[in-house]
């Protein structure tokens, strides 16, 4: 048996015999618990004593993380190595968010020059565009983004946005990215052509999505302003001639670069509305603490180490314990897009099934993710939480202060988080009333911001980031393709082609009625 295969097993034996014992019961047997288990990182705190791991549990994760390579693979990844082996290409997101002066490379090639450089172009656009100094073509200044992107060019922008909007809102940002038209005829007509600066925000810049909501957008422009609305136009992507074919010149191109994945690109030119609704400095501010995580992911050691530990909470509750669900429920109103987030993050990085050597998997990977925003979901989904046959373990995220609306409303808010772990993990024995019997022993990690700063948020985000990293490589899958979605593109394409008029393909019965019934 090899290294990883032994602390594996150890794991697993570890957790059932975890399994066994109360959660609770764990804080008298270990006096160091809450210490040992508390870290801060990048002005995050973060609590995983609420975890169902004791000492001995807690040592076999730590032994299966130094046995799985993740320092050394930790080390490949920040040094640029091609961690991403299906597409062979590097990982390098890391290196977008990194202070001026950066000597990244991607596959021994330099890139933070060239991250330096359109990161000062976005910064003299964003500035521009905020003081009014570049106009629209009728001469007015821009009030509002139109924000065109799906999936990794949507999902990070619009969750910092509404975390952050309250901050500095001089330009309002609204997003467009489901295909389905309702989506972008409710956006267009709440806005004026005139004063609209439309940000086509795509890697490839071929998704068809974002395609058929650009060209939407582009004809809209046109109908109010005539051809120089193109002027309107703005663009993020690696693939600058796609751009050019679509209209939009060079100098209103943002790129990166095919080593910036998607679900990681909103420290990319992909934050580009959000610069421009926020201000440079607030993101300058997310990438600040995101960098800062990052230090900390690469220095800490591992049984210090905040991503390294969340991953392997979230090991110890998936493999060693079998459940195959979580939710993350930020106490923040703000934070309510971060499961939605967190679902590309997580499933679309580690919802795999074979290994990068391409071998069936030996251990299950990717929970499924979900949650909104608590108080909110206390009343909706939290029974099951309680008193459901399945364990759900939880992560919840709460601010410690708040400036806005009523101080008390925000105490409320704090102390419902902390009840809810509470309740979770301690339950409340009830013989006489089974329905009123709280088994308790529910684990959940607890991480704490101390206000809702781009700095937090960018730190929280790179938590996410390097815990998803750690995971997958000690299930040594690829977390940085999605091959997995690419099926259903082309069925897509070949379903359509019959939509609109082409003759019948081959389909499954059910498939080939449901096309002959919506053939227009
Ligand atoms: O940014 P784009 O190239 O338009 O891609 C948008 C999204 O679509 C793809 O299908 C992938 O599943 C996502 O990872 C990606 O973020």
């Amino acid at each position: 048996m090899t290294d990883t295969a032994a602390a594996w097993t150890a794991l697993e034996a570890a957790a059932a015999a975890d399994g066994e014992r109360r959660i609770v019961d764990l804080f008298e047997a270990e006096p160091d618990r809450l210490k040992r288990l508390t870290v801060e990182a990048a002005s995050l705190s973060v609590d995983l004593s609420k975890q169902p791991w004791s000492r001995a549990g807690f040592e076999a994760a730590i032994a299966l993380a130094r046995a799985g390579g993740v320092e050394a693979r930790r080390d490949r990844f920040f040094g640029g190595d091609t961690v991403n082996v299906t597409e062979t290409r590097a990982a390098l997101h890391m290196a977008l968010r990194a202070p001026d002066g950066a000597a990244f490379e991607a596959q021994g090639r330099p890139v933070s020059k060239s991250v330096e450089g359109v990161r000062a172009a976005m910064k003299a656009f964003v500035d521009q565009v905020r003081s009014g100094a570049y106009k629209g073509a009728t001469g007015q200044a821009f009030t509002q983004v139109l924000h065109i992107g799906i999936g990794g060019s949507d999902l990070g922008p619009r969750m910092v946005w509404r975390a952050l909007k309250p901050l500095n809102r001089r330009i309002e940002v609204t997003f467009v990215g489901n295909v389905d038209p309702s989506d972008i005829a409710a956006a267009l007509a709440a806005l004026d052509p005139a004063r609209t600066l439309v940000v086509v925000v795509s890697k490839t810049f071929t998704t068809q999505e974002t395609m058929a909501n650009a060209a939407a957008a582009k004809a809209w422009l046109r109908g109010a302003l005539g051809e120089v609305g193109d002027g309107h136009l703005v663009a993020c992507s690696t693939n600058l001639e796609a751009c050019a074919a679509f209209g939009i010149p060079a100098e209103r191109v943002f790129g990166f670069e095919d080593w910036v994945g998607g679900r990681y690109s909103t420290w990319s030119s992909v934050g580009l509305s959000c610069a421009i609704g926020l201000g440079w400095e607030a993101f300058e501010q997310l990438h600040a603490g995101a960098a800062a995580m990052d230090d900390h992911f690469r220095r800490a050691p591992l049984e210090r180490n905040a991503p390294v530990l969340l991953a392997l909470a979230h090991i110890y509750n998936r493999n060693g314990l079998g459940r195959p669900v979580r939710v993350v429920e930020p106490y923040a109103e703000r934070l309510g897009l971060l499961a939605n987030y967190l679902q590309q993050l997580e499933m679309e990085s580690n919802g795999k099934r074979v290994t990068e050597a391409g071998t069936p998997v030996a251990h299950a990977t990717s929970t499924a993710v979900f949650g909104n925003a608590g108080t909110n979901d206390q009343h909706a989904f939290f029974q099951m939480l309680h008193q459901g046959t399945d364990i759900i373990p939880v992560d919840f995220v709460a601010v410690a202060r708040s400036d806005e609306g009523p101080a008390r409303q925000h105490v409320i808010l704090l102390a419902n988080a902390i009840a809810q772990a509470e309740a979770l993990m301690v339950g409340a024995a009830n013989a006489a009333e089974p329905h009123r019997h709280f088994p308790g022993d529910r684990p959940s990690s607890f991480i704490l911001l101390d206000r809702l700063t781009p700095y937090a948020l960018g730190a929280l985000i790179a938590l996410y980031e390097h815990k998803v990293f750690v995971e997958g490589t000690l299930w040594e899958i690829d977390s940085f393709d999605q091959w997995g979605v690419e099926l259903g593109k082309t069925l897509a394409n070949k379903v359509l082609a019959e939509l609109e008029g082409g003759s019948a393909g081959e389909h499954d019965a059910s498939t080939a009625a449901l096309i002959a019934r919506l053939k227009g």
